[in-house]
């Protein structure tokens, strides 16, 4: 025992870093003042029963979104120090190791662990709400995803204060990511941190599918489903193919690693070649996951802020569906320098560049839809206006990327990393802070402050520009990517030095964003009409922020943009009044606790098999099992709001006489 806890305590020690010190120092401290004000103000019971037992769309969508904006400022610290280090030749801020872990944490925590939850809480914040449901298909499999996440997502963060970070780049890529090359425990940390997070992903996948095909408001068709819950059906898709994938990927990583297997080494018959493909059959697809939700949320801004329906309906469907087919046609363009040969480079780079016409399709429909258009210059809009030139451009050089014989000279160069951050900040990061400001009002009841948004948003698109335009040319000065520093003779200093800055004006931009939530948190605009934009769609006809069951009554649906149709047909008077009388009782899902403890179950079985300690590892798998097993007897799962309670909530709200 002794042995293991000298063990144990080495972990803390490994790297002798002053600033991982100070880090781990602050993250002790940060702990202990959480803990202190939740025992002093006595708010364990409110903690548990309103948070971590819900079972509710909005309250899960919220709990992704805060924990979405901390792992991007975590991502965004990473991303500073990078660029820290970069900013000059002959830099010493950070050793090469050190840059190898951090640029590995940064691009993991940016895909999976902060643009993945993003969407998961506006999937949970606007899809139920939209399409006239009173929660997803399934949502005690709701809440798991989440506590799945987050205890994977912490896993993950953990191996920053005890073990060491991984740092075999954000894809692992074997050998180096093999037990002879990767000893430590960094890279168990990576493999345990997303596979527990990675079954939460399938499982909202799966939800989502559910929910948009069997929840709809009657007469909501398919094709009179909003655009956002459109893009939402094609991104759960993507994953319910692509995460199978993952998941196999990394499990046979781990036997590799834990049972000395040979899948992806050459000795014993093994093929790294194999791992690259199987990765970027996940990889690839995963880019889209994150970025047609992001379309839709654009979809939906342009047309309610141009006051029009939007341009070409059938065939933003039909982009948004084929740009999901063909996502999964297209992964080899990842290594065209790898030996396929001339064909099969031929047949990819094919593939990859065909899905520029749909995309081109979607970026003509929403010019059609703003010309002519009544356009009002609100947060929303101005993200979506920003978004379009961005990710022309950020597209246009994936298309360069894409030709095979080309990409032998850009890749893995800056000019790589400029295309990948451009459609990733420009497409992704754009989308869903726009689609943050727009639903923001509806789900906390308040605007968020026009003034401070501002600044961010031109702090953002400055220092974008700045930051990653010089990258492209970076790259053809031959600078590649994952190198820590370079030398005054390569002539790379200027631009650098030019790229951090624009580094740190985003920075900034998301310090006026932090502000700027505290500040309209008290003097923000309240929402009390439920529909501040104007909108079109039906989670704009219910209260800010929402009851419970969201819908008092279930309403009927004949037409798309069916709020506003509504509202025209009464010339934009105020909605009528429910009879109160009429209002009845409301099923509803029970809160449980069984979600947040199995996950914590899979963490402790994580942590074990992270350490190699079996041991700790089967006692949490243990857990998990019996946690199942008690689920599985619990058959009190749901309930039923009086309708006495209901007329109250709306006679309350105003909405029923
Ligand atoms: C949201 C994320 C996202 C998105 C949307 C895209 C979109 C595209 N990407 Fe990108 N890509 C990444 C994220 C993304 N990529 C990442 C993270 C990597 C690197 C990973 C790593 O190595 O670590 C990468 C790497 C990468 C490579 C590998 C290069 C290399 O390693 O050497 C290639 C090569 O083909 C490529 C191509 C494309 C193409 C053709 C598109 C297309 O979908 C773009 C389509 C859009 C347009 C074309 C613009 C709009 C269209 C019009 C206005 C119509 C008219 C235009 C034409 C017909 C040309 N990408
Ligand atoms: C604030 C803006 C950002 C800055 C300044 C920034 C900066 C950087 C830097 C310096 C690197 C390492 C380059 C190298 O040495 O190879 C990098 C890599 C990466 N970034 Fe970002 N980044 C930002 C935002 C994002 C976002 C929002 C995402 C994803 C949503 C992202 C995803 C990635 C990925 C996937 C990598 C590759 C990691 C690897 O090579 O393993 N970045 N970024
Ligand atoms: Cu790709």
């Amino acid at each position: 025992m002794l042995e293991r806890i000298k063990d144990f305590a080495s972990h803390f020690f490994v790297t002798g870093d002053p600033l991982i010190y100070g880090a781990d120092v602050s993250i002790g401290l940060t702990t202990l003042a959480i803990l202190f004000v939740l025992f002093y103000f006595k708010k364990w019971g409110w903690l548990w029963r309103e948070w971590l037992t819900t079972v509710d769309h909005k309250k899960i969508g919220m709990m992704y979104l805060i924990a979405s904006l901390l792992m991007l400022f975590r991502g965004g610290v990473d991303a500073l120090l990078m660029r820290t280090q970069l900013a000059l030749p002959n830099m010493k801020l950070l050793e090469a190791d050190h840059y190898n872990a951090i640029f590995t944490t940064h691009g993991t925590i940016m895909i999976l662990f902060m643009a993945m939850p993003m969407m998961f809480g506006l999937f949970n914040m606007v899809v139920p709400l939209q399409i006239g449901a009173r929660d997803v298909a399934y949502p005690y499999l709701n809440a798991v995803s989440f506590w799945m996440f987050l205890f994977g997502a912490m896993l993950f963060n953990l191996s920053f204060v005890i073990g060491g970070s991984p740092d075999a780049g954000w894809l692992s890529y074997p050998p180096l990511s093999e037990m002879s090359h990767s000893p430590g425990v960094g890279e168990n940390f990576y493999l345990w941190g997303i596979q527990i997070s990675g079954i939460g992903s399938l499982a909202t996948g799966i939800n989502f599918i559910v929910t948009i095909l069997k929840m709809r408001a009657p007469g909501m068709k398919m094709m009179k489903l909003p655009l956002f819950t459109w893009s939402v059906f094609s991104s759960s898709v993507i994953i319910i193919f692509a995460f199978p994938i993952l998941t196999v990927t990394l499990a046979l990583l781990f036997i590799d690693r834990f049972m000395g297997a040979h899948f992806f080494t050459m000795d014993g018959g093994g093929n790294p070649m194999m791992y690259v493909n199987l990765i970027w059959m996940w990889g690839h697809p995963e880019v889209y996951i994150v970025v047609l939700p992001a379309f839709g949320i654009f979809s939906e801004i342009v047309s309610t802020f141009s006051r029009k329906r939007i341009f070409g309906y059938k065939s933003m469907v039909f982009s948004l569906m084929s740009i999901s087919v063909l996502s999964f046609f297209t992964w080899v363009h990842h290594f065209f320098t790898m030996g396929s040969g001339a064909d099969v480079n031929v047949a990819f780079a094919i593939a990859t560049m065909a899905i520029g016409i749909p995309t081109g399709a979607k970026i003509f429909n929403w010019l059609f839809t703003m010309f002519r258009g009544r356009i009002r210059m609100e947060q929303p809009m101005m993200w979506t206006l920003a978004f379009i030139p961005c990710f022309v451009v950020g597209g246009a050089t994936g298309v360069m990327l894409a030709v095979a014989p080309a990409d032998y000279q850009y890749h893995n160069s800056y000019f790589l990393i400029a295309h990948f951050h451009q459609v990733l900040i420009g497409g992704v990061v754009f989308g869903y802070l726009a689609g943050i400001y727009y639903w923001w009002p509806k789900l906390f009841g308040f605007k968020l402050n026009d003034r401070l948004g501002k600044y961010a948003f031109w702090l953002w698109n400055i220092g974008f520009y700045v930051c990653f335009m010089p990258q492209y040319a970076l790259g053809f000065m031959g600078m590649t990517r994952r190198v820590y520093t370079y030398g005054w003779d390569m002539g790379w200093g200027p631009l650098n030095l030019v790229s951090t800055i624009g580094a740190f004006l985003m920075g900034i931009g998301f310090v006026f964003q932090v502000w700027q939530i505290a500040y309209s948190a008290k003097y923000g605009e309240r929402d009390t009409t439920g529909d501040p934009w104007n909108g079109r769609t039906l989670e704009w006809s219910i209260p800010s922020p929402p009851p419970v069951y969201n819908f008092a009554v279930v309403p009927e649906v004949d037409e798309r943009d069916p709020f506003w149709e509504d509202k025209e047909r009464r010339d934009f008077a105020p909605a009528p009044l429910v009879q109160a009388s009429k209002l009845e009782a409301i099923h509803m899902p029970r809160n449980s606790g069984v979600p947040f403890i199995f996950s914590a179950f899979w963490f402790v079985a994580g942590f074990g098999f992270v350490f190699d300690w079996v041991w700790m590892a089967f006692a949490g798998l243990a857990g998990v099992a019996v946690t199942l097993f008690v689920r599985s007897f619990q058959y009190d799962v749901d309930y039923y709001i009086p309708a006495d309670e209901v007329r109250q909530i709306e006679t309350a709200s105003g909405r029923a006489v």
